[in-house]
């Protein structure tokens, strides 16, 4: 006879996960399928052994930095190997801990690959499972482009398995994931060039942060290819050779990294079986109470296309849950002034609205702009200098904060705090009644304009 469940969960990952506990401690009876290690791809290839990465090209830059402080630091060494072994061994704990978790909230975890028989009715390895609920949390994959030789390069995924740091790589691509493995990889003393389609990096960032960030990465050592169309990847005994569609080449690389976007994990869902529609790039489109067109039916995170970032997963899992189960009908996902990191060197922090879409949204003239840049107290005694700039974008007689765009030492730490202030409606006055804390980089926000 088929397990039938109040709610059943597809997808151990971000989403999935705090949905599923969240759906259980208000009582429904529930299972999570999964066929991999707990928590998805922010735990296993993501957000997690990124930011160790993250971790160690701070700790290659504040070696560099030493001597500017008096510290005699020649001779350091790195070992890609047992920083990957350490990486490994955290992200183990952290599958383990997840595991716990489900069983501690009373979650069945199913292990295995869900597939829509009918509504209402999933099979997992060859069994029938049934529920009142479902909900997709199967997040998404790397994209690899269909060109000629596109197998030769790998992807973050990839980049996670690499057993020994390469000499040369090639990213493609300039959002998030292009700009954080560029900046970690230089960082390290690898030597990276980064082949973008248009002119600038992160397209849907602020102009300030953009532009901010490429200097800063041109600066470091960050070689940039511009207008590049890619054409084909070619395997030669000297590396691999990239053309691109107006016949220029570039190489040779020891690796080639595709960070061209990423696609939703749908494909073998067997979601044409029971009606629920999918859109580009196999997302699943969602209404604001995170319903699919299937009634019965939902869908969370990455799958959504939906801004795709872990909190963002975790919070419209745990409010759907609250709405199914837990008596709040009216609880939703709030998608807007989400605040987000770019783990770049130099780290950018946002929330809100860039400037281009204040202007679009209020037209010229009908907002404020603050900037300031400077240079952060850290590089007084040190040859390199890395600029930090910040940007308070306001509307209104009263300057209400609708934008806040920084990039700089600290940016990563500064912006939660900055993000609550916008959230709650706060104004430009509010950050100037706010005593600043000297010294540091985050008072010059408050006392921007
Ligand atoms: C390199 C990288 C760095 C990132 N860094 C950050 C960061 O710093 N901060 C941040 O907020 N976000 C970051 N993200 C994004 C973040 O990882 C995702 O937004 C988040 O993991 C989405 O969660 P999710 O639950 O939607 O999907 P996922 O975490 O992808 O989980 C989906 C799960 O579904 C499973 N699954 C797939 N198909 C099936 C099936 N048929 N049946 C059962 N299970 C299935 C998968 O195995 C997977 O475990 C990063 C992403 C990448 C790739
Ligand atoms: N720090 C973080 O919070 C963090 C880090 C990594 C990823 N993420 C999340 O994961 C999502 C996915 O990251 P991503 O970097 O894969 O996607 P992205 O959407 O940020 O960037 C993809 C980039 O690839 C470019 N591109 C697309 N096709 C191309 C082609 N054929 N040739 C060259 N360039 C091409 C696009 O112009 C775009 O800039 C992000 O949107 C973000 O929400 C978050």
């Amino acid at each position: 006879m088929a397990q039938h469940y109040d709610f059943l969960v597809l997808g151990g990952g971000s989403g999935g996960l705090a949905a599923a506990k969240q759906a259980s401690a208000h009582g429904a009876r529930t299972a999570l399928v999964e066929p991999n290690p707990l928590g998805g791809t922010c735990v296993n290839v993501g957000c997690v052994p990124k930011k160790v990465m993250w971790n160690a090209a701070e700790i290659a830059e504040s070696l560099e930095d030493a001597p500017g402080y008096g510290f005699g630091v020649e001779g350091t060494s790195f070992d890609w190997g047992s920083l990957r072994a350490a990486r490994a061994a955290y992200v183990e704990r952290l599958n383990g801990i997840h595991r716990r978790n489900l069983e501690v909230a009373e979650v069945e975890h199913i292990q295995g690959k869900g597939r829509f028989l009918e509504p209402g009715k999933v099979a997992v390895n060859g069994d029938t499972v049934t529920a009142d609920h479902i909900l997709i949390a199967t997040g998404g994959r790397p994209r690899i482009p269909d060109i000629p030789g596109a197998e030769h390069g790998i992807t973050s995924d990839g980049f996670f398995e690499l057993t020994e740091q390469p000499g040369r790589v090639a990213i493609i691509g300039s959002g998030y994931i292009a700009v954080e493995l560029a900046g970690v990889l230089n960082a390290l003393g690898t030597e990276v060039t980064m082949l973008l389609r248009r002119e600038h990096l992160l397209g849907s960032f602020d102009s300030l942060v953009r532009e901010s960030l490429m200097d800063a990465m041109s600066t470091a050592g960050v070689n940039f290819l511009t207008g590049v169309h890619m054409d084909s990847v070619e395997r030669t005994a000297g590396g691999y050779l990239l053309s691109s569609q107006d016949g220029q080449q570039s190489g040779a690389f020891d690796q080639v990294i595709w960070a061209v976007g990423r696609e939703a994990s749908t494909a073998d869902l067997g979601l044409e079986t029971v009606g629920v529609e999918t859109g580009p790039e196999g997302i699943v489109p969602v209404d604001a109470l995170q319903n699919t067109n299937v009634s019965g039916i939902y869908a969370v995170g990455d799958v959504t296309g939906r801004t795709p970032l872990t909190p963002v997963a975790i919070a419209a899992g745990r409010r759907l849950a609250d709405r199914l189960f837990g008596g709040r009908p009216e609880a939703r996902m709030d998608y807007e002034d989400v605040p987000s990191v770019v783990f770049s060197h130099p780290p950018i922090g946002t929330v809100g609205l860039t400037e281009e879409e204040v202007e679009e949204r209020y037209g010229q003239g009908g907002y404020q702009c603050h900037t300031t840049t400077f240079k952060d107290m850290y590089y007084a005694p040190l040859e390199r200098k890395v600029p930090s700039a910040m940007k308070v974008l306001t509307v209104g007689p009263h300057e209400k904060l609708v934008g806040i765009h920084v990039i700089g030492r600290g940016a990563d730490e500064m912006i939660q705090g900055f993000a609550v202030a916008l959230k709650a409606g706060g104004t430009l006055q509010d950050l100037r009644n706010t005593v600043p804390i000297h010294p540091t980089a985050s008072e010059e926000l408050v006392l921007i304009g």
